[in-house]
């Protein structure tokens, strides 16, 4: 049976496609405005090239990490994305069992359908929560809270959607918001009625509190022991903002694309981020975009700790233009295995060719090679 799973992303992607409806298949995969971000976050890739060294012995590969002290086999992390359950009814715990078979970390979103609760007991994944703030303060604290309780173990402040981005198809789509299992007894969560336009964006904009600045890190401080990441990071300024404000780590991402068009490709920004001198053993890389499993790899080099999930998109015009976000379409399957082999398929790609002292040493040695 496992034979028969598709070989690389893009098999994913193109079997989610046919499979989803197309809002769904449009929410997962566009981008903001005219998506101009969104294809160089793949054509970026493509402008950095590999130097390959020969007659090393590659016999012993060790790709493991450690991040904020927790051990893992490879750099490849699952990033948090919303409503899993419009791919698989199972959600976030079959993302989250699949992390726990691969022994990788997943980060639960906010906008999650499944239940912290249910998804800490359904695995012994390493989990961090990921949050949005809302412009009601007690109930992003209560969910923080609840993450702690169920054994998370960092909190990942998305900083880089105060408001949502302008996701054109999801506008032409009139996106329905799915249901945040997470708000439940917190706020009305079916209640998000809107005459016309995206209902993702409404909701959005009645929620999160576009008010938030550096000083709310020092409030998310004061209202948890978890390590905090922040994640959006695309700017030298900010990555050193970052570590004044005690951040344990910075994500560097333009949220795949989705919030501010015309924002550097994510795996353009990183070196920047690095010479800051923020991202060290905690700091965390992109996923970006990435138009190939083997992007894992270029990323590997450019200079990160580790890599969330790429995407990856294909039907967009422009050099080698996959779409897709590979562990919501390889949820499709209708259990983890799907999302189980998208992650090793990642990680063997950036297994085959690469030495173990390369990998070990991505963070510095190989970023001068490139
Ligand atoms: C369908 C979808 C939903 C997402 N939902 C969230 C979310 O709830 N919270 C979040 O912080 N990022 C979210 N993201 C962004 C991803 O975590 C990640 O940043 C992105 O897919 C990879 O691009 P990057 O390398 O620029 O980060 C979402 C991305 C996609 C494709």
């Amino acid at each position: 049976m496992e034979n028969n799973l598709p070989v690389n992303i893009r098999e994913y992607q193109e079997l989610a496609k046919k499979a989803l409806p197309k809002m769904h298949y449009d929410y997962i995969n566009g981008g903001a405005e005219d998506e101009h971000t969104l294809r160089d976050n793949i054509a970026a890739y493509g402008r950095i090239l590999l130097r390959p060294r020969v007659l090393v012995d590659v016999s012993n590969i060790d790709m493991s990490i450690n991040l904020l002290g927790y051990d893992m086999p490879s750099p490849i992390i699952v990033a948090p994305t919303g409503s899993h359950k419009l791919a698989n009814p199972e959600g976030e715990v079959a993302t989250a069992r699949a992390a726990a078979a691969c022994n990788t970390l997943m980060v639960l979103s906010f906008s999650a359908s499944c239940k912290i609760e249910e998804v800490a007991s359904s695995c012994n994944a390493i989990r961090f929560y990921q949050l949005y703030v809302f412009k009601n303060r007690d109930i992003s604290a209560t969910l923080v809270q609840r993450a702690e309780s169920h054994g998370f173990k960092a909190i990942v402040l998305t900083v880089d959607t105060p408001m949502l981005g302008r996701r054109e198809a999801d506008i032409r789509n009139k996106m329905v918001a799915p249901a945040n299992a997470n708000l439940e007894g917190l706020m009305p969560i079916d209640d998000l009625d809107t005459t016309d336009g995206s209902k993702l964006e409404k909701y959005a904009r009645d929620t999160l509190d576009p008010s938030l600045s550096w000083k709310d890190v020092e409030w998310l401080k004061s209202i948890t022991s978890l390590p905090i990441l922040l994640k959006g990071i695309v700017t030298a300024e900010d990555a050193r903002k970052a570590v004044e404000a005690g951040a344990a780590g910075i994500i560097v991402s333009n949220h795949g694309a989705r919030q501010l068009d015309y924002a550097p490709a994510t795996i353009s920004a990183l070196e920047e981020v690095v010479k800051a001198g923020a991202v060290r053993a905690g700091g965390e890389g992109p996923g970006g975009g990435e138009a190939r499993d083997r992007d894992a790899q270029q990323g590997a080099g450019a200079g990160h700790g580790a890599l969330r999930l790429p995407e990856r998109r294909r039907d967009h015009p422009g050099p080698r233009a996959d779409r897709g976000r590979p562990v919501q379409v390889a949820a499709l399957m209708s259990d983890a295995r799907g999302i189980r082999s998208t992650l090793h398929t990642v990680k063997d790609t950036l297994h085959v060719p690469t030495p173990a002292s390369i990998i070990r040493d991505a963070g510095s040695k190989l970023a001068k090679d490139l």
